[in-house]
């Protein structure tokens, strides 16, 4: 069994009347990127503050690498990018990253800070006179400055152009094989179907899905079969394993669990059946899917 880095466990927390998590357990095994999903107001940056031990839950236990956050020896392995990160405009990139490595006892070495969160350039910049995308930049080498071994990155590469976007991917999964837990927020679905070794899924206080990506596109959103076919819609739609059918022009689009079984009927019921494509659903189609409100009768 993998080692267990943090976890939530049994957790709901209140601000005030608002419910923002209700019962929510969730494990981060060591050596494994997470990607934390959900639209906005899921409650996930809840979740990384009591991790992080900034929020004390309402209901149920933060630990982390088996203690309390909020103990300082536990605060020292984790590091962490939150979007709220304010920086002070007059201060030099250089002098910042300086000043967090200060608060480590062994803390990565500057010159390697400076490589891997892409900052040669900027160094010697003002803060308050870098674009979005590098202050991004500057507060993942923040993250990083105490070498830790369980890094929390909400939104990372938010603004970053796609090279930057790139190098944090490499920087993340870098971490990962050297034994290091990530957490990770992101709108960009793509973002979490590349590196992510498991999906949460959070909508409105509650995990609604967990796995790998696969799993997370597979089992939700089942796979499309596009073809050109003389079975209507309407009788498709009436197969049992047929989660969706439509036209697309002269295409028909079929969406279903069970591809094979369905891609045989097909075959056997139309002999004529042409321009065969099988895909698997994208990610963000299992995200809407999963996080579609829920209707109101
Ligand atoms: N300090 C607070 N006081 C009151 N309500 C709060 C507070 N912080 C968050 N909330 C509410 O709790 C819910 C969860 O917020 P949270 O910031 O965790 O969501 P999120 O999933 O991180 O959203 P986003 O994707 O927009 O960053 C939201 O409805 C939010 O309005």
């Amino acid at each position: 069994m993998q080692d267990v880095a943090a976890e939530l466990v049994g957790v709901t927390q209140r601000y005030g009347q608002h419910v923002a998590l209700r019962d929510v357990s969730l494990t981060l095994r060591r050596g494994e990127v997470v990607a934390l999903l959900g639209p906005n107001g899921a409650g996930k940056t809840t979740a990384v503050k009591l991790l992080l031990g900034l929020l004390q839950p309402t209901t149920g236990v933060a630990k982390v690498f088996g203690a309390s956050p909020k103990v300082a020896q536990t605060r020292m392995r984790m590091g962490a990018m939150l979007q709220v990160s304010k920086v002070p405009d007059t201060v030099k990139a250089r002098e910042y990253v300086e000043l967090f490595r200060c608060y480590y006892p062994k803390p990565m070495a500057y010159d390697e800070i400076v490589q891997r969160a892409g900052l040669k350039g900027i160094e010697n910049k003002l803060l308050g006179s870098l674009s979005g995308g590098q202050r991004q930049r500057v507060l993942f080498g923040l993250a990083m400055c105490g070498d830790p071994d369980l890094i929390f990155l909400d939104e990372p590469t938010l603004g970053m152009d796609i090279e930057a976007r790139h190098a944090v991917w490499a920087e993340v999964r870098r971490m990962r094989d050297a034994g290091k837990t990530v957490l990770l927020t992101t709108h960009y679905l793509e973002e979490a179907d590349s590196l992510a070794d498991r999906i949460v899924v959070i909508r409105t206080g509650e995990i609604v899905a967990e796995g790998t990506p696969r799993e997370i596109k597979g089992n939700v959103a089942g796979r499309k079969i596009k073809c050109v076919t003389r079975l209507s819609v309407a009788e498709l739609k009436r197969w049992p394993a047929v989660t969706e059918a439509e036209m697309h022009d002269t295409v028909t689009v079929v969406t279903t669990l069970a591809a094979e079984e369905v891609l045989r009927r097909m075959l056997a019921e139309d002999a004529s059946l042409s321009g065969l494509e099988v895909s698997s659903p994208a990610l963000e189609d299992a995200f809407l899917a999963l996080t579609a409100e829920k209707e109101v009768l």
